[in-house]
């Protein structure tokens, strides 16, 4: 007998298992007078079939834009930052080993094809929803990129090894733990796996999101979302909500001795994990009503620098040397120099309209980071702030989870392959 790694999507088939939220999804489609077939709904597109290039995309600049989905490492790491994220944690709602890397095989076409501004074949049947949802049809791909990562639920929930993959896990890979501050909320804690999307059109990436999302009904459902942007002139480091230059610290996008001394895991870890990295993810919402009454000294003195300039304290420029020794010892930046470690960050600020409690604008950092060990660089930098940051005056972390981003897909392969291979 084959062994389940190398059967084929239809030789794995298994009865679906769809949630109580699935079921809501479907009964509002029929709801709405839509004839699908029962084998139809949550039916899957192979990788062989039904993918077409129906739209051509308009602008001839449309090539340039985009980011190839196949690589040593995942696009969407140390990719130039788009304009627009969307990342959102996923939980499996089935057991079935095969429904999961049905659904990855599906997500690696639909990457594959959206990377490159085209959509699923549409219009082909009046009588079933169009494939492709279609909003991004006349879109060109705006560097649109998708970055996968699993979490610490999907090798291990509650005890059960539901996928086969337990031994396989990751070394450092598992939740963060509780800093004292931390407000957080459900629904912002954790997730099997995540999906964080960039493009510099915010149309495209929610159509991205949106049609992973709707192709995964019946086997994962979103367990959170969130929306975030930044904005900056080319070559510039943009601004967060406080008004500061965010990121300055980061290497370059090409700076690969760099990447690889802070970026990408390796050694100790499974042969997946090699070129791989850890994402780590904290909502944190920032008071914006309480920072905008405080004086320049002090928004300066929170964070080590010159609120124009970027300037270290002591320094004239943005990209001078930082010395802790030269701020004061709670500012942001002094502690995290003061660490001794360093990571990518890829943050978005976010808006979530107004916080009806307290009336006040619902805005914050989705701080995203990744780094190859979580355990000497993450952890421990946010142990430490989280203690003695002067920036905890203005901000408050209510979401977190740590997820393993494997390395990069080679064509022909789909999402997460080795984790499910025998070798
Ligand atoms: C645990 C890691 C970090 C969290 C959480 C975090 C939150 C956070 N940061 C800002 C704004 C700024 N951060 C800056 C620098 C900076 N921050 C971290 C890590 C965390 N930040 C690091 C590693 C660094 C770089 C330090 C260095 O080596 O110099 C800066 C300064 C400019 C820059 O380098 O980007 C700002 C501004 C906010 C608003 C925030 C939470 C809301
Ligand atoms: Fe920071």
């Amino acid at each position: 007998m084959k062994k389940q790694e190398d059967q084929t999507v239809e030789e794995q088939e298994e009865p679906k298992h769809y949630s109580r939220r699935d079921m809501l999804k479907m009964s509002l489609l029929a709801g709405a007078g839509v004839a699908i077939s029962a084998s139809g709904i949550g039916a899957v597109t192979t990788m062989t079939n039904v993918f077409g290039e129906t739209t051509k995309k308009s602008g001839s600049s449309a090539e340039k834009e985009s980011v190839p989905f196949y690589g040593k490492h995942q696009a969407g790491i140390v990719t130039p930052q788009q304009t627009y994220a969307y990342l959102a944690a996923f939980d499996f709602t089935t057991n079935s080993k095969s429904d999961v890397i049905r659904l990855l095989k599906e997500w690696t076409v639909l990457s594959e094809y959206m990377s490159q501004g085209k959509a699923e074949q549409n219009f082909n049947n009046d009588w079933l929803p169009p494939k492709d949802t279609g909003e991004a049809l006349d879109l060109p791909p705006s560097r649109l990129t998708m970055t996968f990562g699993f979490g610490p639920s999907f090798f291990s929930k509650k005890g059960i090894d539901r996928f086969g993959v337990k031994s396989k896990a990751p070394k450092h890979l598992r939740d963060i733990p509780a800093m004292p501050r931390d407000n957080l909320q459900e629904p912002f804690i954790g997730g099997d796996l995540c999906l964080q999307v960039c493009a510099e059109d915010q149309q495209v990436a929610f159509h991205a999101i949106r049609n992973f999302i709707k192709t995964a009904v019946g086997k994962a459902e979103v367990r959170w979302m969130q929306s975030g942007f930044i904005s900056a002139k080319h070559g510039k480091t943009p601004r967060n909500l406080f008004g500061f230059k965010d990121g300055t610290a980061n290497a370059g996008p090409k700076d690969t001795k760099a990447h690889n001394q802070t970026v990408w895991a390796g050694q100790g870890e499974p042969v997946w994990m090699h070129g791989g990295s850890y994402m780590a993810f904290r909502k944190i919402k920032m008071f914006l009503e309480v920072w905008d009454r405080s004086s320049l000294k002090d928004q300066e003195d929170t964070f080590g620098r010159k609120k124009e300039s970027g300037a270290p304290y002591g320094k004239i420029n943005e990209h001078d040397k930082v010395n802790p020794m030269q701020m004061p010892p709670d500012a942001h930046t002094a502690i995290a120099k003061r660490s001794g470690q360093q990571m990518y960050r890829r943050a978005y600020s976010y808006t979530d309209g107004v916080d009806s409690k307290t009336g006040y604008v619902d805005a914050g950092l989705m701080f995203i980071s990744y780094q190859k060990n979580p355990d000497e660089q993450f952890v421990p930098m946010l142990k430490m702030m989280s203690k003695a940051d002067k920036l905890n005056e203005y901000t408050q972390h209510i979401g977190s989870a740590l997820f393993a981003v494997p390395r990069g897909i080679k064509k022909g392969e789909y999402i997460g392959q080795p984790l499910f291979s025998s070798f």
